[in-house]
């Protein structure tokens, strides 16, 4: 009989792309895979249409630490999601879970825990979301991609692992001559990448739009703006390319770029590493300092990978003399970079869940 995971994670590309990876490897090995989700979220546009993945919606409220209004229908959403989540947990009777965080997990994994399901939950960013501190009191394995998290959260707790990003294979098979054809780009001119995080950001948008004439005298630009952000009156600029948003086109963008322009999001800024792109770093920042991608820019400030421009300090002037400093270092950057091992989580999370499945049969067994 075949064995059965469920996978969660949703609201953000982020919380769903490295399940894409595991959801490769864990088709080849033969495991049936239900996906529990949203109704709606991003999780349901990647992961909604494959063949080969069952997907359930759940009900999911957000998680405040303030008081709303909304919170009162939030808690009566995310009460019902529990409830479906624990009739499918019935239902489908896996033999492990994996979450990768954001409000739809914290039902799901309620759900899993209440049927005894091993529990495997995956943190992205060095200080881990709202969703994963409350998932991982029910989780029997924490893994981390930054091996820093264990210092600052869940700091002594054995089942904290560090595994390291689980990275898509199929972004490190670009070609920079075939993106450079492509979009007929001059070879000899420099490229930069610029990439506003999986939904796009308007501020960075807008300082790129204002900067455009000097930056494109010293550079070529490909503009990934967010869906419904791009600005066609910009498309008269010879050597600028903007993008909604890229799918099978991103290899071949990101082989080409000398240097990269981003948001501090984790799976981009080791997408960045292991493709050992000089990264500008502009990171979203929410509510106070302890925020993910701030945490994660400044890591990698200090590792020396990326330079970081705070979004209030975010002024044509400050971002052409960023661009220009990053560029110019660039090759300090990259044989920094190159020290950096990031290969093998994928099977080190696939080892974790054979353990956890095969523990939790013998358990059953017994
Ligand atoms: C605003 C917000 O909540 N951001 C969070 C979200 O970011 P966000 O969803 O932006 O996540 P990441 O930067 O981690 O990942 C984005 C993913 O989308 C891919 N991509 C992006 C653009 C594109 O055109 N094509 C494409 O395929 C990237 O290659 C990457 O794999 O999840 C991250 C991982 O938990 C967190 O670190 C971020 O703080």
């Amino acid at each position: 009989m075949k064995r059965k995971i469920v996978l969660t994670g949703g609201g953000s590309a982020g919380h769903v792309t490295p399940n894409l990876v595991l959801i490769q490897r864990l088709l080849e090995e033969g495991w049936e895979i239900h996906y529990i989700g949203s109704k709606h979220g991003i999780e349901r546009q990647l992961v909604g249409g494959l063949d080969a993945v069952q997907y359930h919606s759940v009900s999911t409220g957000k998680l405040r630490r303030y008081w709303s209004w909304e919170n009162v229908s939030d808690f009566f959403k995310l009460t019902l999601g529990i409830l479906q989540a624990i009739f499918l947990m019935l239902r489908i009777k896996p033999d492990a879970m994996f979450s990768l965080g954001g409000f739809v997990a914290v039902p799901v994994v309620i759900g899993a825990r209440y049927k005894r399901v091993p529990i495997l939950i995956f943190e992205p960013d060095l200080y881990p979301g709202l969703a994963n501190r409350i998932s991982s009191r029910f989780a029997r394995v924490i893994g981390t991609t930054f091996a820093g998290t264990s210092q600052i959260y869940w700091i002594n707790d054995n089942r904290t692992m560090h595994i390291g990003p689980i990275l898509r294979e199929e972004l490190k098979l670009g070609s920079r001559a075939r993106g450079i054809q492509r979009r007929g780009f001059d070879d000899d001119k420099p490229i930069v990448l610029i990439m506003g995080g999986s939904q796009g950001a308007e501020r960075i948008n807008r300082i790129v739009r204002e900067a455009l004439p000097e930056l494109l005298m010293s550079y070529q630009v490909v503009h990934i703006c967010g869906v419904g952000k791009m600005d066609p009156s910009y498309d008269r600029f010879s050597g600028y390319i903007q993008l909604e948003y890229a799918h099978a086109e991103l290899p071949d963008l990101m082989a080409m770029a000398d240097m990269v322009v981003s948001r501090a999001g984790s799976n981009a800024i080791h997408e960045w590493l292991h493709l050992r792109k000089p990264m500008l770093l502009i990171p979203h920042v929410i509510g106070g300092a302890r925020t993910g991608q701030l945490l994660n820019a400044h890591h990698f400030q200090n590792a020396g990978y990326a330079e970081l421009l705070y979004e209030e300090e975010l002024t044509k002037a400050a971002f052409l003399s960023a661009v220009d400093a990053v560029y110019r270092d660039r090759k300090l950057y990259s044989a920094r970079m190159s020290r950096h091992e990031t290969d093998g989580a994928a099977e080190k999370v696939m080892r974790l869940i054979d353990k956890e499945a095969r523990s939790q049969k013998a358990g059953a067994t017994i």
